[in-house]
């Protein structure tokens, strides 16, 4: 698939304005702060329904007014997808698929596939269990869509539960925790079968594609909730979760939050034996996440059979020489958005300066 068209109104800094894409590598460059990044966070909201740089819906609205309108027309197959997202202050946002609109931005995940390679990739190395937790989640959820669906549910339980456990503490009987168990275990063994599983197949191209720029070995161990050292199926994973969570009861009271399952987990990378996020370099890290998103890359593409679109806002003048004509070969043959701001550092199928909001097809 490819990006053929874009429009956007309102969007950041960008001006009014459609632009046509070439189906290749197109090379946006412009001084700083002129809206390279803002053009390809648009296209990627039009992907995943929400800014990778983590805003409010409402901030990407240009200072002064009151709604943003951003449209692509995607192609595939020969035929043009036409996808919108449109916000109005105070309003819900309003998303549409070849004019039908859409239940929830969740409803997006999958339409037009996109990988974002960004500086702020590093976080999943560096920052703490929820970056990763909230990294593999996204990855898992445009591939299965049973277990974005697993997830808002485990969390809307998750959240009575820990409700019902101040009820307790005022004086409730427990029997009513049942329930809400029986239904957290349900959800929760689901989401847990399918990280370890996301997880070992994450570890085999990641070794991969890190045994290709470097010596070093990297494995990939799931921190899961529940003691699990090996892959194992459905009904052990409900039984230990079940087990766990009785064991914890009294630490959950003691809390008033639910200590044990999917929403404290995490992986841990470790490189050459140790744990990436507390000794590797900042050279290391930043090759552990390019791997990581040219495994997510790797892994969309097998496992959807469409071309995804990629993305790569500001991190090519980071990465050496070599690391560079690995990034640039592997993404060969797929529309590739590369911000840069220097046009004659990168060789382009089409160049595009973004110069105070306005883009400038060359
Ligand atoms: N909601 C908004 N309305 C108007 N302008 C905004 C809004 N949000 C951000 N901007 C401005 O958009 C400008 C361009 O930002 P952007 O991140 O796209 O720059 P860039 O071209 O990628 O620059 P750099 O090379 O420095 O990364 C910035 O000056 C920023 O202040």
């Amino acid at each position: 698939m490819y990006i053929r068209e874009l429009f956007v109104d309102n969007f950041r800094n960008l001006q009014k304005q459609k632009v046509e894409f070439c189906d290749g590598v197109n090379i946006l460059y412009g001084l700083n702060a002129q809206g390279k990044s803002n053009l390809l966070e648009s296209i990627r909201i039009l992907s995943m329904g929400r800014s990778f740089r983590g805003s409010k819906t409402t901030e990407l609205i240009k200072f002064g007014e009151d709604y943003f309108y951003i449209r692509a027309l995607v192609q595939q197959d020969n035929e043009d997808k036409k996808i919108e997202f449109a916000y109005k202050k105070n309003e819900n946002k309003v998303i549409k698929i070849n004019g039908n609109k859409l239940k929830s931005a969740s409803e997006l995940l999958g339409h037009f596939l996109t990988v974002i390679f960004s500086p702020e990739d590093l976080n999943i190395i560096k920052e703490g269990p929820s970056h990763r937790r909230k990294y593999i989640d996204s990855c898992i959820s445009i591939v299965r869509k049973s277990y974005l669906y697993n997830i808002i549910q485990y969390n809307k339980i998750l959240a009575n539960r820990n409700k019902v456990l101040k009820s307790i503490k005022e004086g409730k009987g427990r029997e009513i925790l049942e329930v809400f168990d029986e239904q957290l275990v349900d959800y929760g063994s689901k989401i847990i079968l399918t990280r370890q599983q996301y997880i070992k197949t994450m570890e085999s191209y990641v070794k991969k594609i890190l045994s290709e720029i470097s010596k070093e070995s990297v494995d990939i161990v799931y921190l899961n909730s529940i003691g699990l050292k090996e892959m194992t199926e459905e009904e052990i994973i409900k039984n230990k979760l079940k087990e766990k969570l009785a064991k914890n009861i009294d630490l959950d009271l003691k809390y008033l939050t639910t200590q044990t399952g999917p929403h404290r987990e995490d992986f841990k990378i470790l490189i050459n034996g140790y744990d990436s996020r507390i000794y590797s370099s900042q050279g290391q890290q930043r090759t552990l996440a390019l791997c990581l998103k040219l495994t997510e890359f790797e892994i969309l593409k097998s496992e959807t059979n469409k071309r995804p679109v990629l993305l790569l806002d500001d991190v090519m003048s980071e990465l050496d020489d070599k690391r560079k004509r690995y990034v640039l070969e592997k993404l060969k043959g797929f529309q590739t958005f590369i911000t840069h701001t220097n046009k004659n550092d990168l060789k382009g199928d089409c160049y595009f300066e973004i110069k105070n909001g306005v883009v400038i097809k060359e």
